[in-house]
């Protein structure tokens, strides 16, 4: 089965099971990835009639299949990636003797890949994401792109490499307005302008405000309307500065979810690189997370060579230091931490996880959350 078949099979699946909440986007994807105007037009219709008619979820689920059913004899270009689009090697960015200098980073991504970016306020995040987009110049190092087209001129280089800072421009008219103008830049028929515009406005949940002006739209869907203006001009990476500030926990999991999806299209597949506080929502869906501490550079893929793995505990709960000790005290406990908030436990790498676990469900005392971390890059903020 190739890419395109494997994911409309998956879709099937989750219409098969009337999970239509994910389901309904996946399928907009696969029809995407056909690039045929007419599936388009029809899945614009079904999006207009769900939209008229949330309750009926059984005839969407039909109006979904059949026309899934035609995607499946679309043949899709898959685009095979094999190389990284984006090498930086030791990059260096100082802002000035004492102030604050970044690097070296050294960072490859490839096309269909996201990358996390996390990291303390002030630690370089913007600074690394600005470097890369080619917005600001580094020191040291080098930058290299490997794009379809290898003679990009600016403006096409800022179509194919395109950033999306914390904090976006006004604009004036309607949301539809503005999308359509930005294929009508490109030369796009004005039929195909529209079909492509309703397509974007569906996947990206914005049906229902789509006439809406830049002062009517929530941070989120400020956010959501960002992405389709820059989804349409077929970006091959995207750096986004903190996407998700401003929504909240369900819109900050769909809208990673969506991205996690749409870059990786099978025939349009796209880099991205987001910085986020949100660290776990983030690991959830990232191949690579970056962490930046003082401009300094560790990832979560990386071996510690020079200290053996500890079993890092985090724990939300209203039992004491001292009687955590207490529960504790069979297991080979290193070191117990309070950051106001919750509890770090670092245990000798022996210790199993479940044993943990069962010492804490043997205390009478309320657990809130208990979240093995040895693995996350919420170890590299404890430490
Ligand atoms: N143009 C500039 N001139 C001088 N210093 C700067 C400039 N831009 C950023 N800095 C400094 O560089 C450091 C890193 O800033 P940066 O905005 O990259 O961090 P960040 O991790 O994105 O922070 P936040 O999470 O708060 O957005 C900070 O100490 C900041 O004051």
């Amino acid at each position: 089965m190739n890419k395109h078949a494997l994911r409309i099979a998956e879709v099937f699946h989750f219409l098969d099971n009337k999970d239509i909440t994910l389901g309904y986007r996946k399928f907009l994807d696969c029809i995407i990835d056909t690039q045929h105007m007419d599936l388009y037009n029809e899945a614009i219709a079904i999006t207009d009639w769900k939209e008229q008619h949330p309750q009926e979820v059984e005839p969407l689920i039909e109006k979904c299949k059949a026309l899934l059913s035609k995607a499946e004899n679309i043949p899709v270009e898959e685009t095979t990636v094999t190389s990284p689009i984006l090498t930086a090697t030791n990059l260096v960015k100082s802002y000035g003797t004492h102030k604050f200098t970044l690097g070296p980073v050294s960072v490859t991504i490839k096309k269909g890949q996201v990358y996390g970016l996390v990291g303390e306020n002030g630690n370089g995040k913007t600074t690394l994401l600005r470097i890369l987009a080619k917005e600001i110049t580094h020191n040291q190092g080098s930058l290299q792109f490997e794009f379809k087209d290898k003679k990009l001129s600016n403006f096409d280089l800022r179509t194919k490499l395109i950033y999306i800072p914390q904090r976006t421009d006004v604009w004036y008219g309607s949301l539809k307005d503005n999308l359509k103008f930005v294929l009508a830049n490109y030369g796009v028929s004005p039929a195909e302008n529209e079909t492509r515009v309703l397509m974007m406005i569906a996947r990206l949940g914005l049906w229902n405000y789509k006439h809406l002006k830049w002062s009517e739209l929530s941070s989120g869907y400020k956010m959501r309307f960002e992405l389709a203006r820059t989804l349409l001009r077929q970006p091959e990476i995207l750096l986004l500065d903190e996407p998700l500030a401003n929504l909240d926990v369900l819109a900050q999991q769909v809208i990673l979810e969506d991205l996690k999806a749409i870059c990786n299209s099978v025939n349009n597949p796209i880099a991205l690189i987001l910085s986020s506080q949100q660290l776990y929502e983030v690991e959830k869906v990232s191949d690579k997370v970056i962490f930046l501490k003082n401009g300094k550079y560790k990832d979560n893929t990386e071996e510690e060579i020079d200290t053996q793995k500890l079993l890092i505990v985090e724990i939300d709960t209203t039992t004491n230091r001292t009687q955590l000790l207490e529960l504790f005290k069979e297991l080979a406990l290193k070191k117990l931490t309070f950051n106001g908030g919750v509890f770090t436990a670092e245990f000798e790498p022996d210790v199993p996880f479940n044993k943990v676990l069962k010492a804490l469900g043997e205390s009478q005392e309320q657990v809130t959350y208990v979240r093995n971390i040895s693995n996350s890059t919420r170890r590299f903020f404890v430490s």
